[in-house]
């Protein structure tokens, strides 16, 4: 992992305004953001574990070399998620990072399969994040929902298992709101999957899945295509299609952007050639986010510093950032109103003289 907390193209005051500004995440995943603290805790809980349980060492281990080796990486972490109790205080834990970070409202998403297929008892795994979710409101004000995605390589069998957690009455959770699919997109092509998520619309979840992010642009249509996206998980490679980006400005289709995950998973090489200002000058509607903070040294705040330098932001083209996600939402409007609001007393009272 290397440290991008600080990115240093971005005056100091910026960061000071971004710290306070009140924000929305919406493509941040739950194993993904386990802390250094809390993966070195579960690790020594688990000593067949090859997950380092010195924080210090674990920033080697989130060293990638690229996606796939992200992916192993990600899933030996899963490996130490054992328990409703290790999936409660994960969740609880991610809240109060992001509460820390001034997010109002965070959609999370979740792999039910990676951990039902390990042993977790759907129900148990269910109330777990439930528990945790209320607790979290009640302690720090921070609203969550779910994304259930698909873990796409494991194919229609997790496919199978992650709509019908997300579908059967009995087990889905109240604060489901939306259906995704990740994991590696090379060699697990987006159509194959329509059945499922034509389901899972027709029990009034959002389609959000991953695309473009490790292959081009024909993904991104897929997803557009064949799983109804209302959003897209990073689609960074709508870039290298004109039509394409046209398409997602005219229909308001937001990419969920993550620009430090892209590096540090080698999808994109170098920083300054992530192409989140083309999707700004196409009219793109576009939303921060930082996909899997500590694993890639980064968090949500260090995440609008690289927007505000790519993009040359002052702090009401940040607000404008933070409005952005809150309006791509699936928050209900009076909360959408709310955390808007919050967002331009904010803004007002900081540039205030
Ligand atoms: O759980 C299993 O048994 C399993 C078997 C085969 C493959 C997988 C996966 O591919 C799990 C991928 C896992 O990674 C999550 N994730 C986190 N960040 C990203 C990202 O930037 N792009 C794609 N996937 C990402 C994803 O939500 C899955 O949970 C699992
Ligand atoms: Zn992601």
């Amino acid at each position: 992992m290397t440290d991008h907390l600080v990115d240093a193209g971005v005056p100091r005051d910026l960061h000071a305004f971004i710290a306070g500004l009140p924000k929305a995440e919406l493509h941040v995943h739950h194993v993904g953001s386990a802390s250094p603290r809390i993966v070195s805790a579960l690790a020594a809980r688990h000593p067949d574990s090859k997950v380092p349980t010195d924080p210090e060492a674990l920033v080697d281990y989130f060293t990638f070399t690229d996606f796939a080796h992200f992916i192993d990486v990600y899933l030996s972490v899963v490996d130490l998620i054992r328990t409703p109790e290790d999936v409660r205080l994960l969740t609880y834990e991610v809240a109060r990072d992001l509460a820390r970070q001034q997010v109002r409202y965070a959609e999370l998403t979740i792999t039910p399969f990676s951990s039902t297929r390990r042993g977790i008892e759907a129900g148990a795994f269910m109330a777990a994040i439930e528990d945790a979710r209320k607790a979290a409101e009640a302690e720090f004000g921070t609203v969550l929902r779910w994304c259930f995605d698909i873990p796409g390589e494991a194919g229609l069998e997790s496919a199978e298992e992650t709509v019908r957690l997300a579908t059967d009455d009995r087990l889905r959770p109240e604060g489901l709101v939306s259906f995704g699919l990740g994991g590696p997109e090379i060699g697990v092509p987006r159509p194959q999957f329509k059945p499922y998520f034509d389901r899972a619309i027709a029990a009034g979840l959002h389609s959000v899945p991953h695309a473009g992010e490790t292959t081009g642009p024909e993904t991104v249509w897929d997803a557009l295509t064949h799983l109804r996206a209302e959003r897209i998980g990073h689609g960074t490679s709508s870039a290298q299609d004109p039509k394409l980006l046209a398409h997602l400005a005219e229909h308001r289709i937001p990419l969920e952007v993550c620009p430090t995950s892209n590096i540090a998973t080698r999808a994109v090489r170098t920083i300054d050639e992530h192409p989140l200002k083309e999707f700004a000058k196409a009219g793109v509607a576009v939303t921060i986010n930082s996909d899997d903070p500590p694993m890639f040294g980064t968090d949500l705040n260090n995440e609008y510093a690289v927007a505000a330098r790519l993009l040359d932001l002052d702090e009401r083209g940040l607000a404008d950032l933070a409005k952005n996600a809150v309006d791509a939402s699936f928050l209900d409007e009076p909360g959408k109103a709310r955390i808007a609001a919050e967002i331009d007393t904010y803004t007002t009272d900081w540039l205030a003289p």
